[in-house]
């Protein structure tokens, strides 16, 4: 029932105190750049000292693996959920043509009904389930199924949709971590595949982390009973039939009601009349967090939160503290111990079914396979996927994009974050917080990624924040202006004003107000961009695209087409908040689902 952090975790911590699991926390590596190697050795090392005790239960480690292993450095980093969501299926299929012709009578590319894919996000599963399987981990804190419903919220990335239609079709992530569940398997038993390519995924965090009031992390959801149910509770439907294996519990309150501490939706609702048979586990230092402040009364906290149904306590520090007040609970009958059999019967569920006592231990037959070029290619079809064309061009009748590869003279590209592979990664990455920098891990930044695909005659100019001189002088063909939020995560990226930081407004005043521009938005969320709309040539969603640059070129350059659809609405401003598609008083700036289409130009 505990789990601790990788910080505070030894073989002798493990076997002295009977620890069931441990964690990464964000950022929380063996050794900066640790190799797979290094991972594998540290966790098997750690695991040795659970398989050294009376029972020789193994210990389950638990990762955040959000967007692809984003604490390993060199794996593959996927575009964040808010950009997967944006994925629909190609026009380019011809069932696709004649399903939305015969549907809606308009050509496939005109249609918002194109079908959202979630045959990408599986594929993604599988990838990122492989990457973390080659680093000796088994288990994931993913997918978050969060329907965020307010912009200024800091974890709005993580969230794949403000409709909860798209954020169950997104949980077809489950089976690409977990795998399929057999024919005839029961539901609502957590399944994971086994032959050491398939980990334990953790839908999270249960439930209404999305809604709460102004988007503030951690707060208040206030919402009716049908409201939860409608928007905040469908997709758990949809990972427990997934045969999801754990469920993580929300920060958050419920019209008032800490989720910690909540028995009616976390036992009564989800173990009882939705049938969840893995284990809930809390958040970090979640039950401390019942009380405000945090901690105040650390023996109602465990009750609390024990008594609600959670399983599994990532403490993550404190276990000691932990397991002598539990202890004491049950020795005293405030805590039965039918509660701590089904906590215990949840967590072995769990683990005999993904195999863990036949293989507990891991090997490097799949170090090869972090960061692989497989995978990458699988990123960067997904950063093509998730792009959002807003604007294209002063009128339809000339639009800007795709943009020519030859050029008669230099092409301009300039923002701060043309070159900067941790900020197009954006939060969870490499730390909690995510950094700039293009040597946090490897990848492709959109710069790199703009210089090999266009002409090689045709000479690319970078100026971070060029003046209006430098740009008038410059006699350029024409301009692409990346720029965008700075990493964050959680907390740190609650937003009141959702502004593009400085110097992002200015680059762009400074270059679209004197030659063609494509402004390519690296962002969590929607941003204010209205103000500027009118001086912008063309205006691409990029959202947090991840290690795979290339993506955005092949798409910008026309060897790809624009497919991607908001995912989200974007406001006119931040006065609006929150407004989601069907609500009434609807006045976005481009509504939920809207995306121009171009299509391929280049023979490939
Ligand atoms: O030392 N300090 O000053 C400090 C401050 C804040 C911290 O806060 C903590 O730091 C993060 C990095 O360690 C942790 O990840 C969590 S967040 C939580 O963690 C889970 C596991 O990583 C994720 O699956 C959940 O989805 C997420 O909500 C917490 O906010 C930690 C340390």
């Amino acid at each position: 029932m505990v789990q601790i952090d990788l910080t505070v975790a030894t073989p002798e911590v493990l076997k002295k105190y009977f620890i069931g699991s441990l964690l990464s926390g964000g950022g929380v590596v063996p050794a900066p750049r640790a190799s797979a190697e290094i991972w594998v050795n540290t966790v098997n090392g750690l695991q040795n000292g659970s398989l050294s005790t009376r029972l020789g239960i193994p210990m389950i480690y638990g990762i955040d693996a959000v967007h692809g292993h984003n604490n390993v450095y060199n794996a593959t980093i996927f575009p964040h959920n808010v950009g997967l969501g944006a994925t629909r299926q190609s026009c380019r299929s011809w069932s696709e043509k004649i399903r939305i012709l015969l549907q809606v009578g308009k050509a496939c590319e005109r249609s918002k009904f194109q079908r959202l894919d979630p045959l990408l996000v599986r594929r993604i599963g599988e990838a990122t389930a492989l990457e973390v399987r080659a680093t000796g981990i088994p288990y994931v804190f993913a997918p978050c199924i969060a329907v965020c419903r307010d912009p200024r919220w800091g974890r709005c990335y993580e969230s794949y949709s403000e409709d909860h239609k798209v954020v169950q079709a997104m949980t077809e992530i489950i089976p690409g971590l977990q795998g399929d569940i057999p024919a005839g398997f029961p539901k609502g038993v957590p399944f994971v595949d086994y032959y050491g390519t398939k980990v334990a995924a953790c839908a999270k965090h249960f439930v209404g982390d999305g809604g709460t009031h102004k988007g503030i992390n951690e707060n208040n959801t206030v919402i009716d009973y049908h409201g939860l149910l409608s928007i905040h509770m469908p997709a758990y439907y949809d990972s427990v039939i997934k045969g999801v294996s754990t469920i993580m519990v929300s920060y958050s309150s419920w019209n008032g009601k800490k989720m910690h501490a909540n028995y009616d939706l976390v036992t009564k609702f989800l173990k009882n009349y939705l049938k969840f048979r893995g284990f809930v586990i809390s958040d970090w230092q979640g039950i401390d967090k019942i009380t405000n402040p945090p901690h105040a009364n650390y023996s109602y906290s465990v009750q609390a939160g024990v008594l609600a149904g959670i399983d599994m306590v990532m403490v993550p520090y404190n276990y000691t503290e932990f397991i002598d007040d539990l202890t004491y609970q049950v020795e005293n009958n405030i805590i039965p111990m039918s509660r701590i059999d089904d906590a215990v019967r949840r967590i072995l569920r769990v683990k005999f079914t993904m195999g863990l006592f036949e293989h507990p231990l891991a090997d490097l037959s799949l170090a090869h396979l972090v960061g692989c070029k497989m995978h990458r290619e699988l990123a960067r079809e997904a950063v093509r996927k998730s792009l959002v064309l807003l604007k294209n061009g002063q009128s339809p009748e000339e639009p800007l994009l795709p943009l020519p590869k030859k050029t008669p003279t230099s092409i301009l590209v300039a923002g701060s974050h043309a070159d900067n592979l941790g900020y197009q990664c954006g939060g969870w990455t490499m730390t909690w917080q995510g950094q700039g920098g293009n040597n946090i891990t490897s990848g492709t930044t959109i710069l790199d990624a703009i210089k090999a695909t266009v002409d090689p005659t045709t000479n690319v100019v970078y100026t971070e924040n060029p003046d209006l001189d430098y740009v008038r002088d410059g006699s350029f063909s024409y301009a692409i202006v990346v720029v965008g939020e700075t990493p964050y995560a959680e907390t740190a990226g609650d937003s009141l004003n959702l502004t593009i930081p400085f110097p992002g407004q200015t680059t762009i005043q400074n270059v679209c107000s004197v030659i063609d521009c494509v402004v390519v938005l690296i962002s969590g969320r929607p941003v204010v961009i209205e103000p500027y709309v009118p001086v912008i040539g063309a205006l691409v969603a990029a959202w947090l695209p991840g290690t795979e640059g290339q993506g955005v070129a092949d798409v910008l350059f026309g060897d790809y087409g624009f497919t991607g659809k908001l995912s989200r609405t974007w406001f006119k401003n931040v006065d609006q908040l929150p407004m989601n598609v069907g609500d009434e008083n609807y006045d976005p700036l481009f509504p939920f689902g809207f995306g121009l289409t171009t299509h391929p130009v280049n023979a490939r």
